[in-house]
């Protein structure tokens, strides 16, 4: 079964390698949302997946590091697309979370991006 959990943090960033004049290359902020999925069994007797208190424990730190900073600042996000964001959260996650399964970084109420670990991209 499948669980998640949502979090939040307000940032801002620019999109260097866009074309001239696309509006991205200008600096400017989003309220981002993440979802971060874990995938397991269900303990029989608790009846849950992992204590939802502690992967907030777990992924807290790692949103402390992107909540209200310029992004493209922090080391692995000089180019922070969502797709970006999405697979540099599961690179800090994943050594702590082994039933990590899905990492979902929504920029607006419209789009976003999720990464599942796969291989084959080319960030
Ligand atoms: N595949 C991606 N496309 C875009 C990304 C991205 O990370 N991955 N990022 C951006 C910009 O960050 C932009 O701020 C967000 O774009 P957009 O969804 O177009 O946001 P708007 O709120 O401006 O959308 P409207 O509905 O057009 O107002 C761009 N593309
Ligand atoms: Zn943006």
């Amino acid at each position: 079964m499948e669980i998640f959990r949502e979090f939040t943090f307000e940032a801002a960033h620019r999109l260097p390698h866009v074309p001239a004049g696309h509006k991205c290359a200008r600096l400017h902020g989003h309220s981002y949302r993440v979802s971060v999925h874990v995938n397991g069994l269900p303990d029989p007797l608790l009846g849950w997946v992992m204590d939802f208190g502690d992967l907030k424990k777990l992924v807290a730190p790692v949103i402390e590091r992107l909540d209200h900073y310029y992004l493209n600042e922090v080391e692995g996000l000089d180019n922070p697309t969502s797709e970006v964001l999405a697979r540099w959260m599961w690179q800090q996650l994943s050594p702590t979370l082994a039933l990590l399964s899905a990492v979902t970084v929504r920029e607006t109420c419209t789009s976003g991006a999720t990464y599942r670990g796969e291989t084959d991209e080319h960030l």
